[in-house]
């Protein structure tokens, strides 16, 4: 499956604006409340808003040309009294709209934290980390900015205008139509334009995207980047993906900026039509001061929203470009589903492979047609050349990937009826370079791990006493308290295989997969692993990937993996030989 997302032809980026609104709208459903109150207090907020140039145009035709102070002063109460309720819920709704922003923010970046744990691991071998952190910080928040700041005055700025329009056209028609023209205009110019405004936004915060994934892989590689003084060949790629994001930036801010001063143009031409026209009716007895006075207001009421709505409008296509990015992970499904299950066949080895092709994605076949079976409690080694598919096999074997063609059958059963819980429990899985999270080695151990999870120190070392694992603690200073500092440094490659070896050991399980676990450990704590080993209950099923053949000496039985293929060694000389020969050719 195609799970790399810059390469995606999304649906959603194709999808009008109203359509992505919608979808947005149906994934924050806990805030409809909030945004219906929100929406409520508005329209009261608008409501008064408009009715003050009504009021002002009432007060100047009625009590200042019959210079009545009193009635001024009245009036001028009213208003203040207006502009206080105003003030009371306009602070109302901008507290909570913020609110609401950052719960969504707050729920967005959860969800597609948890999305993205879902995910198989072909997502991530697809996909670049730093594109990934920065979809889940940076447009994420691309979109709170929208919905905390920006969301109150678009709706705000909307109603005022619909509330405007409608007394423009009811005062007198022909001065309506005349002061709305120019906003058809604009309405048709935004139209067009959009399609642009919203394809250089997306390129922009996809280039972005791009400079944060070169960061990330030059912060993560920064050893190698000393050690091989390579400082000039990455300051070069990350000047080429800064330039190149500060072009799309350009790019997108030309477009984005256009709107702002043809929206004023539009708006100071509408003003003087208004004056032009309402003069002329004056003069004809048509209309009143005080109205006109009123009628420039509320053409102010309408335009005023419009120009800032074509900063809101960015705003707001740049929220919806992050929420394309963002939904096209939360859309996504992962493709190891869980099967129902089938019954299974009686007396079925514990790992069976039946006419099994795979290959990774979009490249070619890497296992052909690879049938075996793994008996429980026998040791099993898998050897063969580099790049022969070994690694690929034992990941097959975790259900790390799921096979093109051909079935994986565990205990007589397809693996992909197993929910991952169980499969994980049947199988533990020490990887080429383990993967330890900060904190102690105890926390590390019990990781995933139900039945020790709660165990104390002394408990828990216990525990590892029968299991033989105690003179591989013994190998850490402070024992389970020694602290692992910032994921996986500041500790050996060795260490950590022995912290993951004792992981999977603890948790027990019907099949341990070995791959390449003691490439790195010592002769004599590698006799110690071994001995752990022959002390695993006796259903246990040992799957060894070694390069050194003196690891597999004690297997059952051997099978020789290359070039995607797999035969049986028979026995350790056989294997022995295959390999000799291997390299002969080669
Ligand atoms: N994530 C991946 N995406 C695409 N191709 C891959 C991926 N991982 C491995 N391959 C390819 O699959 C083939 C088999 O690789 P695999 O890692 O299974 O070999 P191996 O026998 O375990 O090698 P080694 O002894 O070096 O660990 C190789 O050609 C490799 O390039």
């Amino acid at each position: 499956m195609n799970y790399n997302l810059n390469s995606q032809d999304t649906t959603a980026q194709q999808s009008t604006s109203g359509k992505r609104l919608l979808k947005l709208f149906a994934y924050i459903k806990t805030e409809h409340r909030a945004l219906l109150t929100v929406f409520g207090i508005m329209v009261i907020s608008q409501a008064l808003t408009i009715t003050v140039p009504f009021v002002v145009g009432y007060t100047i035709d009625h009590y200042v040309f019959t210079k009545d102070f009193s009635g001024i002063l009245k009036w001028s109460g009213v208003l203040l009294g207006m502009f206080l309720v105003n003030l009371l819920f306009s602070y109302w709704q901008t507290l909570m709209v913020g609110q609401v922003g950052q719960r969504m923010l707050y729920m967005l970046r959860n969800a597609v934290f948890v999305k993205l744990q879902e995910l198989p691991i072909a997502f991530f071998n697809q996909n670049k980390t730093g594109d990934l952190i920065s979809r889940i910080n940076n447009d994420t928040d691309k979109m709170n900015q929208f919905f905390s700041q920006s969301l109150v005055q678009f709706a705000g700025g909307i109603m005022s205008m619909i509330g405007a329009g409608i007394f423009l056209l009811s005062i007198n028609f022909k001065l309506g139509l005349a002061t709305l023209a120019p906003a058809i205009l604009l309405l048709l110019f935004t139209r067009v334009l959009s399609p642009l405004v919203k394809k250089r936004n997306a390129a922009n915060m996809k280039s972005t995207g791009g400079m944060s994934a070169e960061i990330q892989e030059s912060l993560s590689n920064f050893k190698v980047i000393i050690a091989f003084n390579r400082r000039d060949y990455f300051r070069k790629r990350f000047d080429q993906v800064n330039k190149e994001n500060y072009a799309t930036a350009t790019s997108a801010g030309i477009i984005n900026n256009v709107f702002t001063p043809v929206f004023s143009f539009c708006s100071q031409v509408a003003l003087l039509a208004v004056l032009a026209y309402g003069i002329h009716l004056i003069s004809l007895g048509e209309f009143t001061v005080g109205l006109l006075i009123s009628y420039l207001s509320f053409a102010m009421y309408f335009y005023n929203p419009i120009r800032q709505l074509a900063i809101l409008w960015t705003n707001f296509q740049m929220a919806m470009a992050g929420w394309d990015r963002i939904s096209q992970i939360l859309e996504l499904e992962s493709d190891l589903k869980v099967l129902p299950a089938s019954p299974a066949k009686e007396s079925a080895p514990l790992i069976s492979f039946q006419h099994v092709h795979f290959g990774y994605a979009d490249s070619k076949e890497i296992l052909h047609d690879v049938s075996f079976n793994m008996e429980q409690g026998k040791t099993y080694a898998l050897v063969g050349p580099t790049g022969g598919g070994k690694t690929t096999t034992a990941s097959l074997i975790a259900r790390l990937y799921d096979p093109t063609a051909g079935q994986v059958l565990l205990n007589g059963r397809d693996i992909r009826s197993y929910s991952p819980e169980e499969r994980t429990s049947k199988i533990g899985f020490i990887l080429q370079e383990p993967f330890l999270f900060s904190g102690t080695i105890q926390e590390n151990i019990v990781y995933g791990n139900p039945v020790y999870a709660g165990y104390t120190a002394e408990q828990l070392e216990a525990v590892m006493e029968e299991y033989g694992l105690n003179t591989l603690l013994a190998r850490f200073e402070d024992g389970l308290a020694t602290n692992i500092v910032s994921g996986n440094d500041g500790i050996s490659l060795g260490q950590k295989q022995l912290i993951a070896f004792m992981r999977a050991v603890l948790r027990n399980p019907d099949l341990l997969v070995l791959d390449e676990a003691t490439a790195n450990i010592d002769t004599v704590t590698e006799q110690q692993l071994e001995a752990v080993l022959q002390k695993l209950p006796a259903h246990t099923t040992r799957v060894i990937i070694a390069h050194r053949l003196n690891t597999i000496e004690n297997a059952d039985e051997i099978f020789f993996v290359n070039h995607g293929e797999i035969t049986r060694a028979g026995s350790f000389g056989h294997a022995m030989n295959m390999l000799l020969q291997h390299e002969r050719r080669s």
